[in-house]
């Protein structure tokens, strides 16, 4: 079962991807099978099958509503349990779920990564040790356009008309405050090598207790 739940949240783009990522694939060989894993919170998305793109692309997606975290909560107190769950799977492109889950185990340590996961009450009372990547948001902007460009599917206008009308203003509103529930503030985002090394001797010390 799931004893361990360490959030990693912060700006969009400011490196909470590449800072799990680079703990899990670090981890992941060196410790008992299955003993890790990561969850994301924009797979808790909601679906918006039922909605023309036009509506779609309108969405505020940096707003604590865009999330279905009631689902969230319940698949982290599943794996608390020991049961798996069924993940969903988030399609950037199509602004919606896929069709297809992800199964995920009930692993002794548990990562989850997203932009507002310590800015919601419910959520945050999941959360073990909660880290907070700090990172200038104009560095993000830059990051941000280049992956959503490459890898989301979007134009420099669709990206530059989205971080005006929510992106910033939802930063300062929601997720900026909520770096005070943090642990733990980690600048420079997702290649602070201390700060990774920090969070994995943690991790080994957690799994051999
Ligand atoms: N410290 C860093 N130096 C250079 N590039 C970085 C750094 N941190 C993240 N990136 C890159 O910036 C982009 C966004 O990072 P990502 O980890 O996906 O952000 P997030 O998960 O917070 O949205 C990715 O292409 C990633 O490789
Ligand atoms: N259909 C969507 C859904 C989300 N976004 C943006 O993703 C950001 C959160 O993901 P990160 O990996 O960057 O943390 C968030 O800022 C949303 O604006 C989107 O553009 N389209």
């Amino acid at each position: 079962m799931t004893q361990t739940i360490i959030a990693i949240a912060g700006a969009s783009a400011s490196g909470k991807s590449l800072f799990s990522q680079t703990i899990y694939n670090e981890l992941v060989n060196e410790l008992e099978p299955g003993a890790i894993a990561i969850i994301e919170e924009d797979a808790y998305y909601r679906d918006q099958s039922h909605l023309p793109m036009a509506h779609r692309v309108k969405t505020n997606y940096d707003h604590p509503d865009a999330f279905e975290h009631e689902l969230m909560v319940e698949h982290l107190r599943k794996l608390r349990a020991g049961c798996a769950v069924d993940v969903p799977i988030y399609d950037y492109n199509e602004h919606t779920r896929a069709t297809e889950t992800r199964r995920v185990l009930p692993a002794k340590i548990l990562i989850v990564e997203g932009i507002l996961l310590l800015s919601d009450p419910a959520l945050r009372d999941e959360f073990d040790i909660k880290v907070f990547i700090d990172t200038p948001l104009d560095i993000c902007l830059m990051r941000r356009m280049q992956r959503d460009i490459e890898e989301r599917g979007r134009t420099i206008q669709s990206i530059v008309e989205q971080y005006k009308r929510t992106v910033r203003p939802m930063f300062y509103q929601f997720i900026e405050p909520s770096k005070h529930n943090a642990d733990l503030v980690v600048t420079r985002g997702g290649k602070n090598r201390v700060a990774i090394d920090i969070i994995k001797s943690k991790i080994k010390h957690l799994l051999q207790e």
